[in-house]
């Protein structure tokens, strides 16, 4: 029989079925938050679309804290519950974990066109098995990457996004932005997610925020302004992975994730500028070489995985 996988971030929701150990491809559906009232009313319209009224088992990726079996989006008013999952599906085993947790199970197993190299370390014997995935999306969140041996892997839980700003990125922002607009930038998720990057260029341009796939397309159509709000994120998101590698010396890599993540890939140069800047244990950034997943898939292959 199937089995349920989902992944429900702030602005979308991916479902998909899975059946003999692999996603089936046909069945990965993505659905508007907006447009639901409840998690619940998607995986009934989605159950029922994909003519499947039971399934054995659920895996549901969560952008928001998991615990004793219940979660709650952060960035919108939904809240899960593995029992209710349970009666809903008509599943025996009902799984709930956090995005990042997925998609730091989801690690081991990118590949092809799922990654992109986006900085090479220069030792291979380095590595230490050790990972970290970095989401830059609706929210902002981490999830730190253990390989244990035999192959196993574990994924730490954190919630990165609401720890406060390092010192030198708002000594940075407040020189761009000024004393009225730095009280805006709260948190690291307020800064890094993509309201930062709205707000970033909101305060550059002293105009009201848009959405940041807006600035993207007009810095790609050459617009001064929406350049210099890349390139500023861009260095400041260098900045921020200098503390997080240092923080949790990734080097099997470092992962960028979501679709603010995906939107600096082409500004690797401002982000490694920052990234190696100058400073004691500058070998750590050096060694720890940079990964892009592109996988839209990939926190539903690591539902797969921590159902195994
Ligand atoms: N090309 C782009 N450039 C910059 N920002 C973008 C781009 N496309 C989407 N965004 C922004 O990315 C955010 C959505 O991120 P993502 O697509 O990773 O969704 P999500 O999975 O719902 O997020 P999360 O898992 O963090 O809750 C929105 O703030 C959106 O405005």
């Amino acid at each position: 029989m199937a089995i349920l996988l989902g992944d429900v971030g702030g602005t979308n929701a991916r479902l998909a079925l899975a059946r003999n150990g692999s996603i089936d491809t046909r069945t990965v559906t993505r659905f508007r938050g907006d447009d639901y009232a409840s998690f619940d009313d998607v995986v009934r319209q989605f159950l029922q679309e994909q003519d499947q009224p039971r399934v054995s088992a659920v895996c549901i990726a969560v952008a928001g804290p998991v615990s004793g079996g219940q979660a709650r989006l952060t960035n919108r008013p939904w809240d899960f519950d593995e029992d209710r999952l349970a009666r809903l599906t008509d599943a025996d085993h009902v799984r709930l974990i956090n995005d990042l947790t997925a998609l730091g199970y989801a690690t081991p197993s990118l590949g092809g066109d799922g990654v992109a190299v986006l900085r090479t370390a220069p030792a291979d014997r380095a590595r230490n098995g050790q990972a970290l995935v970095v989401n830059l999306g609706t929210g902002f969140n981490v999830c730190a990457v253990r390989s244990l041996p035999g192959g196993a892997i574990t994924a730490l839980e954190a919630e990165e996004g609401h720890t406060q700003l390092p010192a030198n990125i708002y000594l940075r922002l407040l020189d761009a932005v000024g004393p009225e607009a730095i009280k805006g930038f709260t948190s690291t998720e307020e800064t890094f997610a993509g309201r930062g990057l709205s707000r970033l260029h909101a305060a550059l341009t002293h105009t009201a925020p848009v959405p940041g796939e807006q600035i993207d397309r007009a810095a790609d159509a050459g617009d001064p302004v929406a350049n210099a709000t890349y390139d500023l994120f861009a260095d400041l998101v260098g900045l921020l992975c200098r503390e997080l590698a240092l923080r949790f010396m990734p080097l099997d890599g470092l992962f960028l994730a979501g679709s603010v993540g995906r939107s600096i890939a082409d500004r690797m140069d401002l982000f490694q500028a920052s990234f190696l800047a100058e400073s004691f244990m500058r070998h750590i950034p050096e060694n720890t070489p940079i990964y892009l997943i592109r996988d839209d898939m990939a926190a539903l292959q690591g539902c797969l995985a921590a159902l195994s």
